[in-house]
């Protein structure tokens, strides 16, 4: 069995009556997510802080009964966890490479997810098919190059909530061309607290389609 951080106290309460599928998950990522090229080995000691509740913080952000689309989900991240504790919303995982979509599937089929579908595309392939009232990615580009291919994925009115680092002001400036031609309104910041006392960044802009 595969070792791996131990749940962190704030999990509880930020899956609710979820938790368990969360921890399914987990311990999922945990046994396979090395041997499928997901995850580092070192990444194994901060599975739950950095991955998982990094990812469902974004959770409370998400619309009710929203439909939204993760750019670049990779190992599900947010967008898994996200369709885990917001039953509620229909998500979309965008996700180009063939391997990680299988896990994707594979995941969603084993946990029962009924809310997730795996759209296997570059973002810019699904422009002008598809519009969301929501669209999040994590750890895929610079805001320079993830604007353009994420804004044209929402809805006149809806919002793009991207998980940032710590230089997302820096990010924010050098994107200001994108930001303008994409009809991306003032974007605010957000730092919230995933329980661990890290700060997590979150950008949050509405889009004018
Ligand atoms: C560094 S991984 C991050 C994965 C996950 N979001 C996470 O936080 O662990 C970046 C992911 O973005 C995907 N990707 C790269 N370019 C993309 C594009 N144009 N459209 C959609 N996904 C893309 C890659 O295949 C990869 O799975």
């Amino acid at each position: 069995m595969t070792t791996y951080e131990a749940e962190p106290a704030a999990a509880a309460a930020m899956f609710g009556d979820r938790i368990e599928l969360a921890r399914s998950y987990t311990a999922s990522l945990a046994e396979h997510g090395e041997t499928l090229g997901l995850i580092g080995p070192r990444e194994l000691d901060q599975l739950w802080s950095r991955h998982i509740l990094n990812s469902a913080v974004m959770a409370p952000l998400l619309q009710s009964d929203a439909l939204v689309a993760d750019v670049g989900s990779g190992a599900g991240l947010p967008g898994l966890v996200l369709a885990i504790a917001r039953p509620d919303v229909s998500m979309a995982l965008i996700e180009p490479m063939e391997r990680r979509c299988d896990w994707l599937r594979s995941e969603t089929e084993r946990m029962g997810l009924t809310n997730v579908e795996v759209v296997r595309a570059r973002a810019e392939e699904v422009h002008g098919t598809r519009a969301f009232h929501q669209v999040t990615a994590r750890a895929v580009s610079a805001l320079r190059t993830l604007v353009p291919w994420t804004a044209p994925l929402v809805a006149d009115g809806g919002e793009l909530v991207l998980l940032k680092g710590a230089r997302v002001h820096d990010e924010i400036a050098a994107a200001e061309k994108a930001l303008r031609k994409h009809k991306v309104g003032t974007p605010e910041v957000l730092e919230l607290d995933a329980g661990d006392g890290d700060v997590t960044r979150v950008f949050r802009a509405v889009v004018r389609g």
